[in-house]
């Protein structure tokens, strides 16, 4: 199982991966995506459930029109994790992929 990050670490690989943030509460790791509309908001929850579904490893997430608000955690290991920063910046790859 992949191992949890510590607070320092976690704080390291946020500042390389734009627009994520630690999220309140519990240890998780978050977005807010906001898309062009709808259209584009599923393209991208489509294009990055497939890559989820290949890493084995899913996210958390909330669609209203276009914005998705995304948050990561490894259930398993109790915190955030290499798999879901890898997981995070290949959500921001898959956006900037979306025009709009
Ligand atoms: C059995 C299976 O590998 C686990 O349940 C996986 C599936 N997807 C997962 N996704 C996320 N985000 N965290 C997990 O701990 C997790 N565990």
């Amino acid at each position: 199982m992949a191992e949890r990050l510590s607070a320092e670490a976690r704080r390291q690989a946020l500042t390389g991966i734009p627009g994520w943030v630690e999220v309140g509460g519990r240890e998780a790791i978050g977005k807010t995506f906001v898309f062009k509309d709808f259209n584009e908001a599923f393209g991208f929850m489509t294009r990055a459930a497939l890559v989820a579904e290949k890493m084995d490893h899913h996210p958390e997430w909330r669609n209203v029109y276009k914005t998705v608000e995304v948050v990561l955690a490894t259930h398993d290991a109790g915190g955030v994790t290499a798999l879901d920063i890898e997981l995070a910046k290949t959500m921001n790859a898959i956006a900037k992929l979306t025009p709009g």
